[in-house]
Order: structure tokens, then C-alpha cells, then sequence
């Protein structure tokens, strides 16, 4: 047989019909489901008589307009009163598992499937949200699809698939202390750009990679879609099995031993071969910072704030006039030079446990700087009482941050945290678009530890130079 990657072991199990020139029909193994992007898809259901085909492998939670604050409290805004309210009687209605503003396991959709155990290697999992390409990270085949889709996966667990072209992106090196996961595609980004893997599923390769944690493997795959991609994978391994072992809704016993040996034939064949391909070598990433509107204007913090004569095409130069007046920034200033006046660290992106402890570190024993507002919003109720069980919340507190409840919060700001017109934020999210985080706000996107660095600082700092107890 041709050698295939795993892109293509994963696609050729799930395809059910494909005729020549038309999209494939792929079975989907898992569904998830939040409160934005459903209403109108149960709706469709409702309107023609349908019932849910698998609500076996369909997942509900709220996160996107959850408060982060008392949530004994009723909800002020009726947007977000009602999304949440339409997903709790959806999905008692068409017998869906929900995990709701109260539970235990509640948390962002792409941070509670891997912790409980319903991403597997080799599955196919969407979601009415890009970032579905977190879950990639175990080796499953994970993309976003819209809203009349998930009314299609609802009523027959199958979706219509062009398929898509590959793309190899190889991190070769090792990460030296200060170089974060965030680093790596932050960088991956800037490089390629947010067109730069349109159309492909990217496949993340190489020694760096290899060495990466799940929790660090789910940070890089989320930020696919930034570049443009349909999805992001990783072949699953052994820290990939290690991880998995023992969560809730993972095969046990002799179960997880087969599934073991058969994930293990998920691995890219010697031999086969991508569409694309990209190298980058950790020793020419530097912790990364964006100064534009756009995930793909980046640059490393020992650099400056460029200028649009820096950028070849008119298109280019354009659009960086534009981002850097809604930005509030003038070329040439050095990123250390750039003030921040509000610093999240939360979102899909860089909100697990390792986050936390990882921005922890650099803050214990120190202070908030006095003109900045600082808060942290674990990804799920699990990671949140995890994190409080070793005390990371107490470090937070001390320091002068905010500890919430769990959701996407200031990621997006469809709750109530959001930033001020033109107050700057240091945010451990995946989106720095005009309005972002709230209206005329102004985000920069950095890793955890950075984002920690400058919030007691003030300003960014390259936190390799930076001294913290390590
Ligand atoms: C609300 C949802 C549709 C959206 C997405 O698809 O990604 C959100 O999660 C985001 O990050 O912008
Ligand atoms: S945390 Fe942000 S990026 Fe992730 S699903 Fe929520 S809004 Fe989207």
C-alpha cells in the first residue's frame, strides 16, 4: 500500500461514500456543542420533525457567554440569558449530555473534551467553532464547521468534506527556557502568515514537537485555524497515551491496550509525502509578541514595532498603517517600550493547568504593577479546582490578580469582561481582531509567561532575560 500520513489514515477510516469530483461523506464520531452556535441548528431540527441521529456522541457546554464571576447571580445581558437558556432545554429536549454553567466538568468546549477523555486519536470530531483544531493535538481529525452543518451532524452524524491538501510544519531543536509552544506557533504564524495553509490540514512534525506536553501540542494545534488551515494534527505517542490513561471517558483495562496498538498505526508512513512543507528551528524563535489586528503580525520581543515601508506589497503596507493607528503605535518602538494596562490570561489557547503553573512562576512572590489590571480564567471547573489544590490561586491572588470561574470571557468578550476603548491587553488568547476583546480595545498575543512578566512589570519584557525562580 502507498505510504499515507496521518491526515489521510484518519480521513480514509471515516469516509462513507466518495464520488468522483463531489466532497466526500465522513462519519463523525464526536460532536460538540455550545451555546452560540446551535439555537438556529436545533431549530432546523425542530422545524422538520428530526430526531438526534448519535446523541450518544454529542457533547454540549457553555462557555462563550458564561459570567466569570458569582454565577448564582441571573445573567444581566438577554443575548447571553437566552443562548444559555435555549442550549439547557435543546438539550434535555433531544437527550443531549449537557455540562452547564453549575457542573463540575463545565469549561470551553476545546478544554473539557481532552480533560474528560471524549478526544480520542483517530477520531472525527467537529464543532460549530474554528478552534475545534485544539483537539488535532491527540492525533483526531478536528475541524469547525458552521451552524447549518451542525444541524446536519445533529440529524445524521455524517458532513459533506472537500478533502483537504496537507501540509508538513517541522520544528526541529529544543525549547530553551522562556520558549513556549505559544512561541512556536506564534512564530509558524508570522512566518506563513494567516492565508499561509489555506485549504490544507497542517501536520506538526519534528524534534520540538515530539517534546511537547499534550497540554503544549493543544496550544499549537488551536492556532491552526489562525494560519488559515482547516485543521492541525499531531500522531499520537506515548505521552499522548499517558495522557489519556484513566480519563473518564477513555477505553480502560484491556480496552485502552488495544486502542493503544491501533492509535499506534496512526503515525505518518515512512515515505509519505505532504502537499506542503515548512521548517523552523527553535533556535531562530525568540518569545513572540503581536503588535497588529491580525494573529499573523507578530514579531519577537527583542524587536520593534515596524513600519509599513518594511512590507513589500501595497495590500501589506496598507493594512499595517491601519492596524498600528487602531493599535496606538508608532514604528521603531521597541516591544519592551509598549505599556500595558490590562493583562488575561484565560481562553482555549493557554488556559490549562501548565498555563497556570507556568505564569504562577514568574509571579510568586511579586506584584501587579500598580497601573495594571490583571485576571486569570481557568479553561474548565477541573483545571480551576486543580489549580486552586496546589495553591496556584493564592500566588494569583497575592500578586494582585483577579481568579474566576471558568469560560472564554475576555478571549471574546460576549460576557461582561471586556477591555475599554484603547486600553491595551498582554492576553494569552488566539484572536487580536479590531474589537476583539471589546470595543477599540487593543490585544497583544503572548504566551503565559509573558503575559505574567508584564503584568508585574508593566510593560513587556523578554522573559528570558527576566529573573525568575525556576
Ligand atoms: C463563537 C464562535 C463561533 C467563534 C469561533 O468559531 O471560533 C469563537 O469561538 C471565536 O473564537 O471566535
Ligand atoms: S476561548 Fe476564545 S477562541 Fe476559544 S472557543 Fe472561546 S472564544 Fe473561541
Amino acid at each position: 500500500m502507498k505510504p499515507r500520513t496521518l491526515f489521510e489514515k484518519v480521513w480514509d477510516r471515516h469516509v462513507i461514500e466518495q464520488e468522483e469530483g463531489k466532497p466526500a461523506i465522513l462519519y463523525i464520531d464526536l460532536h460538540l456543542v455550545h451555546e452560540v452556535t446551535s439555537p438556529q441548528a436545533f431549530d432546523g431540527l425542530r422545524l422538520h420533525g428530526r430526531a438526534l441521529r448519535r446523541p450518544d456522541l454529542t457533547v454540549a457546554t457553555m462557555d462563550h457567554n458564561v459570567p466569570t464571576t458569582n454565577r448564582s447571580l441571573p445573567i444581566a445581558d438577554a443575548t447571553s440569558a437566552a443562548q444559555i437558556d435555549a442550549l439547557v432545554k435543546n438539550c434535555k429536549e433531544f437527550g443531549v449530555q449537557l455540562y452547564d454553567l453549575h457542573s463540575p466538568q463545565q469549561g470551553i468546549v476545546h478544554v473539557i473534551g481532552p480533560e474528560l477523555g471524549l478526544t480520542l486519536p483517530g477520531k472525527t470530531i467537529v464543532c460549530g467553532d474554528s478552534h475545534t483544531s485544539t483537539h488535532g493535538a491527540f492525533g483526531a481529525l478536528a475541524f469547525g464547521i458552521g451552524t447549518s452543518e451542525v444541524e446536519h451532524v445533529l440529524a445524521t452524524q455524517c458532513l459533506q468534506q472537500q478533502k483537504p491538501r496537507t501540509m508538513e510544519v517541522r520544528i526541529e531543536g529544543k525549547l530553551l527556557p522562556g520558549l513556549t509552544a505559544k512561541d512556536i506557533i506564534l512564530a509558524v504564524i508570522a512566518k506563513i502568515g494567516t492565508a499561509g495553509a489555506t485549504g490544507t490540514v497542517i501536520e506538526y512534525t519534528g524534534e520540538a514537537i515530539r517534546n511537547l506536553s499534550m497540554e503544549e501540542r493543544m496550544t499549537i494545534c488551536n492556532m491552526s485555524i489562525e494560519a488559515g488551515a482547516r485543521a492541525g494534527m499531531i500522531a499520537p505517542d506515548e505521552t499522548t497515551f499517558a495522557y489519556l490513561e484513566g480519563k473518564p471517558e477513555a477505553p480502560t483495562g484491556k480496552h485502552f491496550a488495544e486502542a493503544k496498538e491501533d492509535w499506534r498505526k496512526l503515525a505518518t508512513d515512512d515515505g509519505a509525502s505532504y502537499d506542503q512543507q515548512v521548517i523552523l528551528n527553535t533556535a531562530d524563535i525568540a518569545p513572540q509578541v503581536t503588535w497588529g489586528t491580525s494573529p499573523g503580525m507578530g514579531t519577537e520581543i527583542t524587536s520593534r514595532v515596524p513600519g509599513p515601508e518594511e512590507f513589500s506589497t501595497e495590500s501589506e503596507q496598507k493594512s499595517t498603517r491601519r492596524a498600528l493607528e487602531y493599535m496606538g503605535l508608532i514604528p521603531g518602538t521597541p516591544i519592551t517600550d509598549i505599556e500595558v494596562d490590562r493583562v488575561f490570561i484565560g481562553s482555549c489557547t493557554n488556559s490549562r493547568l501548565e498555563d497556570l503553573r507556568a505564569a504562577a512562576r514568574v509571579i510568586k512572590n511579586r506584584q501587579v504593577s500598580s497601573h495594571v489590571k490583571a485576571m486569570v480564567v481557568p479553561g474548565s471547573q477541573q483545571v480551576k479546582l486543580a489549580a486552586e489544590e496546589e495553591g496556584l490561586h493564592q500566588i494569583f491572588l497575592d500578586a494582585g490578580f483577579e481568579w474566576r470561574e471558568s469560560g472564554c470571557s475576555m478571549c471574546l468578550a460576549m460576557n461582561a469582561d471586556t477591555l475599554a476603548d484603547k486600553e491595551r491587553c498582554a492576553s494569552t488568547s488566539n484572536r487580536n481582531f479590531e474589537g476583539r476583546q471589546g470595543r477599540g480595545g487593543r490585544t497583544h498575543l503572548v504566551s503565559p509567561m509573558m503575559a505574567a512578566a508584564a503584568a508585574i512589570e508593566g510593560h513587556f519584557v523578554d522573559i528570558r532575560q527576566w529573573e525568575f525562580i525556576d
